[in-house]
């Protein structure tokens, strides 16, 4: 078996609160270096690279003299608060040693089941990929409750897998992937080297954290990697600290436990795009439009818009039909049905002149389009 890495171009690589800390007191700054260091490698191989890391609470604590885990929530927020900055800080340098720009960003699980906050967090990713930064994930401690208190990065690297449809999630944690139990308990369990994602004979061999640290234990590893492939991503579950693991895991080399996605990238993504019975509302496509979006693959650009119905927001999937009433797409809008309107029959030059801001060239980007 190889990895799946070796042919993944967008990579989703998650860091656990139990491998970043020294025990959950501070960061480990040369394990840091050392995922910096082989992320820049498989950034020279020209894949993609997108970091979520834990560790700011452990940071925090650190810093405002905790022995212990605060049990107050609030304090807890407050320690992520403070760690984040000592987390952003140690990317920074590590990846500017090796000549790589970081961006900090952070997240909740709400900010990405709202349309708008989706698209604009997806156009800030792709943005950021694209000029060559790491964008650095972390859940947004201070303003959620729940979540802080399950500590689980693992859902939010699924998440963000499906965000920006990255070909492959790694889960970097303290063991070396899923056992058929959980090993701190069961010392004779094997390691499994392979799994389809979602089977839920998988979830059975997964058990809760193992150390004080570390929160979502297995279980949300093998749930999120069940959730990374509904948008088609693979997952690897593998020892953040055996060397070299990602630089490996590039050259093919099958390491930890790798689960993968039963449905492609794009199948994935035209189900999730066709599932949308109740679009919010239509655009009508001017002959030239319908020709460009069925036979050449391309956006749809505002000039080819003749007329809006419905009311929608930014980011609502609507439906683009042609004359005849024939619905030929669906696509997420990049904008709202009344500056649709505004734009309609318009060239792409003058969004910014009618609107006062321009959200992209394109009404739906093709990459947001799936043709019926
Ligand atoms: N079947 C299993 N295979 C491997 N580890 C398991 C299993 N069941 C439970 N675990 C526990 O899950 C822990 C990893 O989860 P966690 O501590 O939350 O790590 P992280 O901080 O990296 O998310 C392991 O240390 C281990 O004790
Ligand atoms: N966001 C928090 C906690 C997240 C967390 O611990 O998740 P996990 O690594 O999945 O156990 C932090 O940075 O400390």
């Amino acid at each position: 078996m190889k990895s799946v890495i070796q042919n993944a171009s967008r990579i989703i690589i998650k860091v656990g609160s139990s491998l970043v800390t020294n025990d959950g007191r501070g960061l480990d700054h040369a394990a840091i270096a050392r995922w910096a260091s082989q992320i820049s490698a498989l950034r020279a191989l020209g894949k993609e690279v997108v970091l979520v890391s834990s560790g700011a609470i452990a940071e925090g604590m650190l810093r405002l003299g905790f022995d212990t885990r605060p049990t107050d929530i609030h304090e807890l927020q407050a320690c992520a608060a403070v760690g984040q900055m000592g987390l952003a800080q140690i990317y920074e340098s590590s990846f500017r040693a090796h000549g790589l720009g970081t961006a900090q960003v952070l997240l909740t699980h709400a900010d990405l089941a709202d349309r708008e906050r989706y698209l604009n967090a997806r156009s800030t990713l792709t943005t950021l990929l694209r000029l060559g930064v790491v964008p650095i994930i972390n859940e947004n401690d201070t303003v959620v409750t729940d979540e802080i208190k399950f500590g689980d990065n693992d859902t939010l690297g699924a998440l963000v897998a499906n965000l920006i449809e990255a070909d492959a999630l790694v889960i970097l944690t303290d063991q070396h992937g899923l056992f058929s139990a959980d090993p701190r308990k069961e010392p004779a369990a094997t390691l499994i080297a392979e799994g389809a994602a979602g089977d839920p004979a998988l979830e059975a061999m997964a058990g809760g954290a193992g150390s004080s640290i570390g929160r979502g234990g297995m279980l949300t590893k093998i749930l999120a990697a069940k959730r990374a492939a509904r948008s088609g991503a693979h997952t690897i579950i593998a020892w953040g600290r055996d060397s070299d693991v990602l630089t490996r895991l590039a050259a093919g080399e099958a390491i930890g436990t790798q689960l993968t996605a039963q449905t492609g990238r794009m199948t994935a993504r035209k189900q999730w795009m066709t599932d949308h019975l109740h679009t919010a509302g239509k655009v009508v496509l001017d002959a030239g439009a319908v020709q460009k979006l069925t036979r050449e693959g391309k956006s749809l650009l505002p000039i080819g818009v003749i007329g809006v119905t419905g009311e929608f927001g930014r980011g609502a999937v609507i439906t683009c039909v042609g004359e005849d009433g024939v619905a030929i797409a669906r696509g997420l809008s990049n904008y709202t049905s009344s500056e649709a309107r505004r734009i309609m029959r318009k060239p792409s030059s003058e969004i910014e002149k009618v609107l006062g801001f321009l959200e992209g060239p394109e009404l739906i980007h093709r990459d947001n389009l799936v043709l019926l």
